[in-house]
């Protein structure tokens, strides 16, 4: 079995991790299977990475939101095959409602405006970015959770809006320090699909049950595919027509396949389009087998590649017109994205991009004899009220334990309180960068910086 994929520093197995509690009794230390912990090296990059997921976000002018993790199981319940239904986080609460850690973010976002009622402004531009299950068997060792950063634009018919979100992406992407050398992002349509399945008379509400079975093209046996394409009542022909026209790798071949006039070509060469304007057009590649295996795209889909084909897809998203009516509301025309946690940051790892995100506080302080303890407290709060973050040393301490604490800490000033010092309204400052000692008076502390 590979071992369990973990990001950042949480590969490093330090420490036990089985630790002995006061009966001898053993505890388990380390998080539920296909869960992790994030210790504070971990949080901070985390946090940058959520910094930068919102930084984005915000600059495309979309509105944050949220929902509970724990949504009802029926959000979730279609019946196209799909492997994120089929390892639905399920359960049964202790009221008999069938509920569920949710999968991915899509059906919360359509609840929720849904639950806004008629009244809310269109186009609603939204994202979140929300922690997400699956309970996965298979002893791969696979995650069970993962954040997921999403982007949607409610109310939008033309490819505009996917323009939009794939410029937002692409954002991102060079913020950290990629590019199109870096990153290819597939783009199709569910529409082509459907347009070869009309040809050999297979309903439309076929084109999302087939289109989840082609996604697995890259992962399993093509005998494999066409089998449960049998199962689903294709034929022989329609199966070849299928997998013909998930072999297209220019929007010239596509016309040829589709007539000119197909809708799922004029949006793509539409698409393409509004791209050069963003200055992202190299980033993306027609590519017809690029699916999705999600069973609500109506349209244009995309994912994220890295460009040495090493990992899994990095994002994904597109077009999903039906969803807001499946659920019983009015039809909104919808469009977004989802991007893990995971994938992105092995990247940044294999590229060297992670930043040196180290602990950081600007002073240390601490005393020389405890009675001045509450002396140290008020430095303290004094400093902290103006903005500089302080790590109080809370007990006595030697200072080759200080000194190392400064260091661990990224202090930039070691502040002591000392009582001949003190008598005279002063402390001691040491700037650790310069190697330099003064006495400063209090009041002057925050001059001094
Ligand atoms: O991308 C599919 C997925 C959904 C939930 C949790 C994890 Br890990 N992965």
């Amino acid at each position: 079995t590979t071992a369990p994929e973990q990001t950042g520093t949480q590969d490093r197995k330090v420490g036990v991790s089985k630790a002995q509690d006061s009966k001898g009794a053993l505890i388990e230390t380390q998080p539920v299977r296909g869960t992790r912990d994030f210790a504070p090296d971990d949080y901070r990059l985390r946090q940058w990475l959520f910094g930068e997921f919102e930084a984005v976000s915000r600059l495309f002018g979309f509105e944050q939101f949220e929902t509970p993790v724990l949504e009802s199981e029926e959000l979730f319940v279609r019946k196209a095959g799909e492997e994120i239904t089929q390892q639905l986080y399920n359960f049964e609460d202790k009221g008999g409602r069938r509920v569920a850690l949710r999968p991915e973010l899509t059906p919360s976002l359509a609840r929720l405006i849904l639950a806004q009622g008629a009244g809310l402004p269109l186009p609603a531009k939204w994202f979140s970015i929300g922690q997400c299950w699956r309970y996965e068997r298979t002893t791969r060792g696979r995650r069970r959770e993962h954040f997921q950063w999403n982007m949607d634009i409610v109310g939008v018919p033309g490819v505009a809006a996917e323009a939009e979100l794939l410029a937002a992406i692409a954002l991102f992407l060079e913020r950290l320090g990629m590019s199109a050398q870096d990153i290819v992002i597939k783009v199709s349509s569910r529409k082509v699909l459907q347009a070869i399945l009309e040809r050999f008379g297979v309903p439309e509400d076929a084109v999302g049950p087939v289109s989840v079975i082609v996604d697995k093209m890259e992962k399993i046996p093509l005998e494999k595919v066409e089998e449960e394409l049998t199962e689903l009542g294709l034929s022989k022909e329609a199966m070849d027509g299928i997998v013909a026209a998930t072999r297209i790798g220019t929007l010239e071949e596509l016309q040829q396949l589709l007539g000119e006039g197909n809708e799922a070509s004029q949006e793509l060469q539409e698409l393409f389009s509004i791209a050069e304007g963003y200055g992202i057009a190299e980033y993306l590649q027609l590519d017809t087998s690029c699916v999705r295996g999600l069973a609500y795209y109506t349209g244009v889909v995309f994912e994220g590649r890295d460009r040495a084909g090493q990992l899994r897809a990095i994002f994904g998203g597109g077009r999903y017109d039906r969803l807001l009516s499946t659920f019983g509301g009015q039809a909104q025309p919808c469009a977004g994205f989802g991007f893990g946690d995971c994938v992105i940051l092995e990247l940044l790892q294999d590229k060297g991009l992670v930043p040196e995100l180290p602990h950081k506080v600007e002073d240390l302080v601490m005393v020389l004899d405890e009675q001045l303890r509450s002396k140290a407290a008020q430095i303290a709060q004094r400093l902290r009220k103006a903005g500089r973050r302080v790590d109080l040393v809370l007990e006595s301490k030697k200072m080759k334990w200080v000194f190392k604490q400064a260091e661990r800490c990224g202090a930039e000033r070691l502040i002591i309180v000392a009582p001949d010092e003190w008598e005279r309204g002063m402390v001691r400052v040491k700037d650790l960068a310069a190697r330099e000692e003064q006495d400063v008076a209090v009041d002057a502390l925050l001059e001094a910086q």
